[in-house]
């Protein structure tokens, strides 16, 4: 984890493959996988509140919020070293990260999400963005990389392609890096997330 907050700070962004093992992530994937065939996914929307639609053009996934006070076995295991980074980002930035919001994604063949900021307008609760990948046997060619242009407020110029690979945890400064998921070619799962000020 220490990578991780030494990349933070030199970068703003940090990926980290195998930060879960195989195995915690497997029984993510199939909780994931057993919560959408119980129809529990809904289509996600773009803006909150009242403004909160779906937009076909902007992002295709599926969503399930976790709800941190009925979490499965397998995802306290997940949540509780999430919250080793909140404490540990804490105290190295001073950020005042006090609480977690965060949900399944799927991403069906063919779906993305156009590039955008995590922060909502107008808003300033979301700090840290956290993203978990949950592809065992992910391969070139399957698609749904994360693209993340690296220089914070740029939406051109330098960016990274980072693979969805099982295990694989990424976490950029919510308000200042564009990023985007490029179209699936093979249904694509992670747990997407937010470290939030009060
Ligand atoms: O799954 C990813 O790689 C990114 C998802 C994302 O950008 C989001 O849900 O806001
Ligand atoms: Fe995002």
């Amino acid at each position: 984890m220490i990578e991780m907050l030494n990349a933070m700070d030199q970068f703003g962004w940090a990926s980290l493959p195998g930060c879960l093992d195989e195995a915690d992530s497997l029984r993510l994937r199939t909780e994931c996988e057993k919560a959408s065939d119980r129809g529990e996914f809904k289509r996600a929307g773009v803006g909150r509140g009242l403004n909160l639609e779906v937009r076909d053009d902007i992002r295709r996934d599926q969503v399930m919020w976790l709800q941190t006070d009925a979490a499965s076995v397998e995802q306290v295991f997940f949540l509780a070293r999430l919250e080793l980074l909140r404490l540990a980002l804490n105290q190295r930035f001073f950020l005042g990260l006090f609480e977690y919001e965060g949900h399944f994604a799927i991403y069906p063949e063919g779906a993305f999400y156009k590039a955008h900021l995590d922060r909502h307008a107008g808003t300033s609760d979301r700090i840290v963005t956290t993203i978990l990948y949950l592809n065992p046997g992910w391969q070139p060619g399957d698609g749904g990389e994360l693209k993340l242009w690296t220089t914070a407020g740029d939406k051109a110029g330098a960016f990274i392609l980072i693979e969805p690979r099982m295990g694989t945890l990424v976490c950029f400064m919510a308000a200042d890096f564009w990023h985007e998921v490029l179209p699936a070619r093979k249904t694509r799962m992670s747990i997407t997330g937010w470290f939030c000020q009060r």
